[in-house]
């Protein structure tokens, strides 16, 4: 997958780019990150990026200009990486409050494209007209206002590049097997058996593979209705989390 990012603090990427999971699917090429810095498209001795508001008001607002022609820049690097440009293909998201939250739904609807520009704001927020003009999609990350979208872009990349093929490995297959998608997850042990006086369930050291995953779909069902009701109201078991659910009915009041 190719992620264009269009930011003004390119450094901060390499937190994704260079670390962990998301820094391996970079170096196997399995994911292509490139930040495209809208100050290489001004005209201006300042390569300005930001002016006044238009109605006055603290603080600054982007230009449109620069960050049109970095996207512009970024559709063009999209096509030579063989991605299709179209919305449909390559869409433009701006990260903001303002846009639809963030969820594991959206992940993996976004796992779709070939290619994204993730357009990243700072300042007051940008001239609606870039806005009007060049985003596809706006989403949120919480109802929380950071100072720039760059944090926000580098959550959505690495929820998305765990969840393509081959990134996460056993982890991932892991995963699928405690039954994961739309429940909280469950508790984890590992050495030592004992820390401070605090021993690990009997049942994780049977070996008993049926038992083990019973046990830890009970327990995420437990968390999810304690800690997220929503979450729980919300939850439409499969076949064989319907029939488990039957057979632990007593366990989970
Ligand atoms: N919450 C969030 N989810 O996505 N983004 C955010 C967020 O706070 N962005 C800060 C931000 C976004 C645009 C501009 Cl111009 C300035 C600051």
């Amino acid at each position: 997958m190719y992620f264009a990012v269009i930011t003004i603090l390119p450094e901060m990427f390499t937190a994704v780019s260079e670390f962990g999971i998301t820094g391996r699917a970079v170096q196997n090429k399995q994911v292509t990150i490139e930040c495209i810095n809208p100050r290489d498209f001004t005209t201006d001795n300042y390569r300005r990026i930001d002016e006044r508001p238009f109605g006055g008001g603290p603080g600054m607002v982007m230009m449109a200009e620069p960050l049109a022609k970095a996207i512009e820049y970024a559709k063009s690097q999209a096509s030579q990486h063989g991605c299709a440009t179209d919305a449909a293909h390559c869409p433009v998201i701006y990260l903001s409050p303002q846009g639809g939250t963030l969820n594991e739904t959206k992940v993996m609807a976004l796992r779709q494209y070939d290619a994204m520009i993730l357009l990243c704001g700072r300042y007051e927020g940008i001239d609606e007209r870039l806005l009007q003009r060049y985003v596809d999609m706006e989403i949120s990350i919480g109802d929380f206002v950071l100072t720039g979208g760059e944090l926000p872009a580098m959550v959505l990349m690495d929820s998305v590049i765990r969840r393509l093929p081959d990134v996460m490995g056993d982890a991932k297959s892991a995963e699928q097997d405690s039954f994961v998608e739309g429940l909280l997850d469950c508790p984890h042990y590992t050495k030592p058996h004992e820390f401070e006086g605090l021993t690990v369930p009997e049942v994780l050291l049977s070996g008993h593979h049926a038992n083990i995953a019973k046990w830890r779909f009970v327990e995420q069902v437990k968390r999810t209705k304690q800690r997220r009701p929503d979450l729980w109201q919300q939850f439409t078991p499969n076949a064989e989390q319907a029939r488990l659910l039957k057979k632990v009915k007593d366990e989970i009041k």
